[in-house]
C-alpha cells in the first residue's frame, strides 16, 4: 500500500483548501503553538465538521499539545470524528514515572470523550532538544501501550528535517519494529517533495507535512492546495517508480 498524505491544518478553512489539494488524512493542529500545538476546540469542531461533509472517506487527527500540558488541566471532549490523536512527549525524559503519567493524560482525554481514542505516539527525533524519551524507549511504550501508531516528528521547527537527525539505518530499524508490532508509522519533520523518494523505501504507512503544503514552505503561513497537488505528484511518481 503506498502511503497516505496528512496534512496539518490549523482552521476549516485550511481544511477546505488542503481537501482540495487532495490529502489522505485532516490532522488539526496550531503551528504556531509548536511542534504538537493544539488548536482551540472551536477549530477543531469546525475542522471535524467540514470532515463530516466530506463524501469520502477522509480521516480526522488531532495534535493535543504535550503530555505535561495536561498535569494540572481538565482535557476537552474531543468530537466524536476523531480518528487519531497526538501528545507531544518534550520534557517527559527525566521524569522515570513518565509512562504512567503519559498513560493517565491518555485515560483523562479517552474519559472526557467517552471512548477509547486511537493514540499515536509521538518520537521526537530531536529528543535531547525537546528533553523527550528517546525514538527506542518510545517505540517500546507505544507497543505496551497498545497504541494505534508512532509519529517520528521534530521538535524544533528550525529547518533540520527527519534525515538530518536519523540515519537511513536507524529509521529502517525502527519502522520494522513498529510495523512487526502491527502498528502504523507516520514520518514528518519538515519533509519536502524531494525528500519523498527516499521514504517511499521505508513503506511509512503516512507521511505527515505541514510546512510544505504552505506558501513559501512555511508552515506558520496558509496551506495552499497547489503545494499539495505538488507533493502528492511526487508522491505518486516514486511509488510508480519504486
Ligand atoms: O504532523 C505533522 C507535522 O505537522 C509536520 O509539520 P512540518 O512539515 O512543518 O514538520
Amino acid at each position: 500500500m503506498p502511503p497516505q498524505l496528512l496534512v496539518s491544518v490549523r482552521n476549516g478553512i485550511e481544511a477546505e483548501a488542503a481537501l482540495q489539494g487532495g490529502c489522505d488524512i485532516l490532522d488539526i493542529k496550531e503551528p504556531a503553538r509548536g511542534s504538537l500545538g493544539m488548536a482551540d476546540m472551536a477549530a477543531i469542531s469546525a475542522v471535524a465538521e467540514v470532515v463530516g461533509q466530506q463524501p469520502d472517506d477522509v480521516a480526522l487527527s488531532a495534535a493535543l499539545g504535550e503530555t505535561t500540558d495536561w498535569y494540572a488541566a481538565a482535557p476537552p471532549a474531543l468530537p466524536a470524528g476523531i480518528n487519531y490523536a497526538k501528545l507531544g512527549t518534550a520534557g517527559l525524559r527525566p521524569d522515570l514515572d513518565w509512562q504512567q503519567r503519559w498513560s493517565e493524560v491518555r485515560r483523562q482525554f479517552d474519559l472526557a470523550a467517552d471512548r477509547d481514542i486511537a493514540w499515536i505516539a509521538v518520537a521526537y527525533i530531536d529528543w535531547e532538544l525537546a528533553n523527550s524519551p528517546p525514538p527506542l524507549e518510545i517505540v517500546a511504550a507505544a507497543t505496551e501501550a497498545g497504541c494505534a501508531g508512532v509519529l517520528f516528528d521534530t521538535f524544533a521547527k528550525t529547518g533540520r528535517g527527519l534525515f538530518d537527525w536519523l540515519s537511513e539505518t536507524q529509521l529502517r530499524g525502527l519502522v520494522n519494529d513498529i510495523h512487526a508490532a502491527g502498528q502504523l508509522v507516520a514520518v514528518a519533520g519538515q519533509i519536502t517533495a524531494e525528500n519523498v523518494p527516499a521514504l517511499i523505501d521505508f513503506a511509512p504507512d503516512i507521511i505527515a507535512i505541514r510546512s510544505a503544503a504552505c506558501a513559501g514552505g512555511q508552515r506558520t503561513n496558509a496551506i495552499e492546495a497547489e503545494a499539495i497537488r505538488h507533493f502528492k505528484t511526487a508522491m505518486h511518481n516514486a511509488a510508480i517508480s519504486h
